[in-house]
């Protein structure tokens, strides 16, 4: 049955990235970002998926759910079976990409993102790309609470490192991490 002007929207795009956008935030409901005003968690999400629809001209709407849904399964209680029957697989593929492995070592776990970075899909390194953009961003505006001045400039010669490995993906978010690394000093050659 027709449902009428603008309601026949089952399974539009713009249905489903509600779905995943309030999936999202129900899963980080009580998380806060570092920074000293503790920004809700989901703007973070959020705003990485907006960096790929709106910088990168990112139109696949797989890409763009596995962006809202990215660290869902590393930081909530979402597992990935519950990402496979709510998004299907390619959506739940992706966000199990982007994902660490939170029972390893913290310097493990950097490692192997910078080992991991050289073998992800062209998927996966789209949404890797614009979560650095947008953590580098944040580090630019203000320091997380706690994080000394040699901690954020070791994030950034960490991030620069896993970038390294998802080049050829986005010349647009590329150039722009780009110019990030150059304002502080971080050489993209090495
Ligand atoms: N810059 C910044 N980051 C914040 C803030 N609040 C939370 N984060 C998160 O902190 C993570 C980076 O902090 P780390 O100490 O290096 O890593 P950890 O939380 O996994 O231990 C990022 O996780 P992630 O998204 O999983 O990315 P990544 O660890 O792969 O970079 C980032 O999203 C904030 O206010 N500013
Ligand atoms: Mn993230």
């Amino acid at each position: 049955m027709d449902a009428g002007p603008g309601l026949d929207t089952h399974g539009s795009d713009a249905v489903l990235l509600l779905e995943t956008v309030n999936f999202a935030a129900e899963k980080h409901r009580t998380q806060r970002r570092k920074d000293p005003e503790a920004t809700p968690y989901i703007n973070h999400p959020i705003g990485v998926a907006r960096i790929l629809s709106h910088e990168a001209g990112v139109t696949d709407v797989s890409i763009l759910q596995a962006a809202l849904l990215h660290d869902t399964l590393e930081d909530t209680d979402t597992s990935l079976s519950e990402l496979q029957s709510r998004f299907g697989p390619v959506v739940s593929g992706i966000v199990s990409e982007v994902s660490d492995d939170k029972s390893l070592s913290k310097a493990e776990r950097k490692r192997l993102q910078v080992e991991h970075a050289l073998h992800c899909s062209p998927q996966a390194k789209l949404v890797k790309l614009a979560d650095k953009l947008y953590n580098l961003r944040d580090l630019q505006r203000v320091s997380p609470v706690g994080w000394s001045e040699q901690r954020v400039q070791e994030y950034f010669v960490w991030a620069r490192d896993v970038v390294k490995g998802l080049r050829g993906t986005s010349p647009v978010l590329e150039q722009k991490l780009d110019q990030i690394f150059t304002q502080r000093g971080v050489h993209t050659s090495d």
